[in-house]
C-alpha cells in the first residue's frame, strides 16, 4: 500500500561558518491518511527540523518527502503548521488571526457568508466563538493556542504539522487542550504529526511514536505503536498496564539510545526511577 505521508530516506544538513552541519541522515517514516504521529527525542537531535521538511520550509539535501503521491516542493496550504509560540498578528483578533488564513486558502472561490461562516465554525470548534473579537494580549496562552490550531485547521489541510503547540503552558492548560486536540481529531480525521518532549503526550494522542537517536547525523531509532483504543481518557489511561508499557518503552529508548552518556541520560534515569 502507498502510505499518504513518507519522509522519504531524507538528509538534511545546513551551512554554518564552521561548515556543514549534517542535522538529519537517512530519516525514513511512512504515516497513513488519519493518523497521529508524534516524533519524540532529545531537546536538539532535530526532531523541528523533520516537521520544517515536511512543511516545506526545511529543504532535503538528499531524500525527500512525498505527500499523496506527490513530492513536496515547499510550503503549501495542504500543510498547516502551529508552533510553540502561536504566531498570531497582534493587531488582529481572533476572528481576524483565522479569517486572514481562510482569505488566503478559499478568498477565491468563495464569498465573502462562505468565508465568515468557515472562520465561525474554526471558532467554534476550539471552544473561542465568545472570545472571536479578543486580540491576542486579552486572551491567555492557552487560548491563544487555541486559535493557533483552528486558524491552522480552518485552511482544512491534509496534515497538521505541530511544533511542541503546548510546550509553553501549564499543566492543566496542557490537559485541557490535549482532550480537546482528541476529540477534533477524531470529528475531523485529520492526519497529525506533533513534536513532543514530553513521554506522556506522545502515548496519550498518538497512534505511533517515532523516538529519534541524538544529533549530529540523527536518525530514528525506533518506531512504538500505540495499540490503546479510542476515545481515550487519561484518568483511566493511569491504571492501564499498556499505557506504563508504552511509557516505559519510550523513556528506555531515550535513556539507552537516544540519550549521549552523561546529563541527559541521568536526568531520564531520574525521570524513570
Ligand atoms: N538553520 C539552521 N542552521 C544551522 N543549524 C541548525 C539550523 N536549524 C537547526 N540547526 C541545528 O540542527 C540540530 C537540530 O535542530 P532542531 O531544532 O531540529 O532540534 P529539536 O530536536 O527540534 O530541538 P528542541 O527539542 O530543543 O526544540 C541542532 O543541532 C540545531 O542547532
Amino acid at each position: 500500500m502507498t502510505p499518504y505521508l513518507q519522509v522519504d530516506h531524507a538528509s538534511v544538513e545546513f551551512r554554518t561558518p564552521r561548515g556543514l552541519f549534517r542535522a538529519l541522515d537517512n530519516v525514513n517514516f511512512k504515516v497513513s491518511e488519519g493518523e497521529f504521529v508524534s516524533l519524540i527525542g532529545h531537546s536538539g537531535c532535530g526532531k523541528s527540523t523533520v516537521l520544517n521538511l515536511i512543511a516545506g520550509l526545511v529543504e532535503p539535501t538528499a531524500g525527500g518527502v512525498v505527500l499523496n503521491g506527490r513530492e513536496v516542493a515547499g510550503p503549501g496550504p495542504e500543510r498547516a503548521v502551529v508552533f510553540q509560540n502561536h504566531s498570531l498578528l497582534p493587531w488582529l483578533t481572533a476572528y481576524g488571526n483565522i479569517h486572514l488564513a481562510v482569505e488566503k486558502v478559499f478568498g477565491a472561490q468563495e464569498t465573502a457568508a462562505q468565508l465568515k461562516a468557515r472562520t465561525e465554525a474554526a471558532l467554534e470548534l476550539v471552544g473561542l466563538a465568545k472570545a472571536r473579537d479578543k486580540r491576542p494580549h486579552e486572551l491567555s496562552g492557552g487560548m491563544k493556542q487555541r486559535v493557533g490550531i483552528a486558524r491552522a485547521l480552518a485552511m482544512e489541510p491534509k496534515v497538521l504539522l505541530m511544533d511542541e503547540p503546548f510546550g509553553a503552558l501549564d499543566a492543566l492548560t496542557r490537559a485541557n487542550l490535549q482532550d480537546s486536540l482528541m476529540e477534533i481529531q477524531a470529528k475531523l480525521k485529520c492526519t497529525v504529526v506533533m513534536v513532543t518532549h514530553d513521554v506522556d503526550e506522545a502515548v496519550l494522542l498518538s497512534d505511533r511514536v517515532v523516538m529519534m537517536t541524538n544529533g549530529p547525523a540523527a536518525t530514528i531509532g525506533e518506531i512504538l505503536d500505540v495499540k490503546l483504543p479510542r476515545p481515550r481518557q487519561r484518568l483511566k489511561l493511569a491504571e492501564d498496564g499498556e499505557y506504563h508499557r508504552a511509557c516505559a518503552a519510550i523513556l528506555r529508548f531515550l535513556h539507552q539510545g537516544g540519550a549521549e552518556r552523561g546529563h541527559a541520560g541521568a536526568a531520564l534515569a531520574l525521570a524513570v526511577g
